[in-house]
């Protein structure tokens, strides 16, 4: 076959791709309907590929990069992606957002900047409980749109194969509309004031338009210099998603006629889960086999053991790039749990980038309810981050976040000071909060700044 990728067929097992079927994979549906996954699975994986082998190479030499303090990753988007957000201006508002984020970055430390959504794929969600009970009635748990439905009724609940394929087409649209967005002049940083039209005045807005400013002043300085401004009319960006149900993730892996070497083609990035990534289990297994640049979670429980294992199991090449290690300690614990990870690891010899995601230790729930984080923590573990890469010299590598490129009110605080009463005017994520277009920007502004201290 000439094309990029050829199809593995589910069932050959070349290379032992699917070893992983004989291990334990937590997280994954109940399906009702074996047959059905069958006939998805089947189909999806003669489908065309999301992504190139190519591509995701790239991005492994990007991610080498920011491990090595050349370069750092911003990675963000949606906790959970659905399909009736899989619109233009969602999907066009959320890469605004991180380019904005990466402008600041790039601007305010010097810094080249890989950008990386959570987008085209971050559909499924590992969950804490298989069951959620409202008002004495329970159902199955709203594992993403990707397999089952949100709305509270037995039939919405109902793992759904067809998902899959949905998952997969709405996936290949974005992707789309995120490439015509990226390369097509949209991000063409001489636009770098449009993309902040529109939005209300406050401190950050302020802050960045001065930003966007002093851009402009110097690229009109070398434009009467004579430079060549054609690369700035587009911009790399990479799509990333969790590797959680394998069966999606098996079917639309493809073999690189180039190398011999097997790609999961749904993202260039893939990553394991804090719930899914033991040693012996399945995801582990799975994307052992698989080329592409990976991540791993590391939560509070992590021991160095831990993640030198995973490194050995999942990087045994060492390669540069290969492999991201994306904490989330906590603000509390992350001073606490992370200098002994990153120390040992270090030691060892073992090439990791590691990432910062301060998200997904902080969630609390409101007095009023409301699963949320405050703005306050997320940017405590990010200093704590860099404290601890600081002390150790270390590289502080990247920024993982959940984020919208909308006026949500997710998140606790922030200059709008979102208050426990106005979290319920714009809470519209169906699984974790998200910062919103403003807390975001904020976020990227004070990042700029360890950043230049890195
Ligand atoms: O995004 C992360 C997890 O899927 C999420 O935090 C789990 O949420 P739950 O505890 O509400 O199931
Ligand atoms: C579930 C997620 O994170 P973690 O595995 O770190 O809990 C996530 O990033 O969506």
């Amino acid at each position: 076959m000439s094309s990029a990728v050829d199809a593995v067929a589910p069932g050959t097992d070349p290379d032992g791709l699917d070893r992983f079927r004989d291990l334990v994979a937590l997280q994954q549906p109940t399906w009702p309907d074996a047959d059905a996954l069958a006939a998805v699975a089947a189909r999806l994986s003669v489908a065309a590929p999301l992504v190139v082998p190519a591509e995701a190479d790239t991005l492994t030499e990007r991610l080498a990069a920011a491990g090595r303090g050349e370069a750092f990753l911003l990675q963000g988007g949606d906790c959970a992606e659905t399909f009736a957000d899989a619109n233009a201006t969602r999907i066009r508002n959320k890469v605004r957002t991180i380019l904005q984020m990466a402008v600041v970055l790039t601007h305010g430390a010097s810094t080249p900047v890989v950008k990386m959504g959570r987008l085209a794929g971050q559909y499924a969600k590992p969950r804490s409980s298989d069951l959620e009970t409202r008002d004495g009635v329970t159902l199955p748990c709203y594992r993403g749109d990707m397999v089952n439905g949100h709305a509270f009724t037995p039939e919405s609940r109902i793992p759904d194969p067809q998902r899959l394929e949905q998952a997969y087409r709405i996936s290949a649209a974005t992707a789309n509309v995120v490439r015509a967005f990226t390369r097509g002049g949209y991000a063409d940083l001489r636009r770098v004031h449009e993309w902040n039209r529109g939005f209300m005045q406050n401190p950050s807005y302020a802050r960045y338009e001065r930003t966007a400013t002093e851009i402009d002043r110097a690229i009109r300085f070398m434009d009467a210099c004579g430079a060549d401004f054609d690369a700035l009319r587009t911009v790399e960006f990479f799509l990333s998603h969790e590797a959680l149900i394998l069966d999606y993730e098996r079917a639309l892996t493809r073999v690189d006629p180039r190398t011999g070497r097997h790609y999961d083609t749904s993202a260039h990035f893939l990553w394991i889960g804090e719930r899914t990534r033991h040693l012996d289990g399945a995801h582990v297994e799975f994307l052992s086999r698989v080329a592409n640049p990976i991540g791993v979670k590391l939560g509070p429980t992590t021991t160095a053991d831990d993640a030198l294992a995973l490194a050995h199991r999942l990087n045994p090449d060492n390669t540069p790039g290969r492999l991201t290690f994306i904490t989330r300690m906590g603000a509390s614990k992350v001073r606490d749990v992370l200098p002994e990870v990153v120390a040992k690891v270090t030691a060892a010899g073992v090439s990791v980038t590691w990432v910062t995601d301060p998200m997904h230790g902080n969630t609390i729930t409101s007095d009023s309810g409301f699963k949320t984080r405050r703005f306050t923590d997320v940017l405590d573990e990010v200093t704590g981050f860099f404290e601890v890469h600081r002390d150790l010299g270390t590289v502080p590598g990247g920024l993982h976040m959940e984020l919208t490129g909308d006026d949500v009110t997710e998140v606790l605080g922030g200059s709008e000071e979102i208050s426990d009463e106005g979290l319920a005017l714009r809470y519209e994520t169906l699984v974790d909060p998200r910062l919103n277009h403003q807390q975001s920007l904020e976020t990227a502004f004070q990042v700029a700044e360890m950043l230049t201290r890195r």
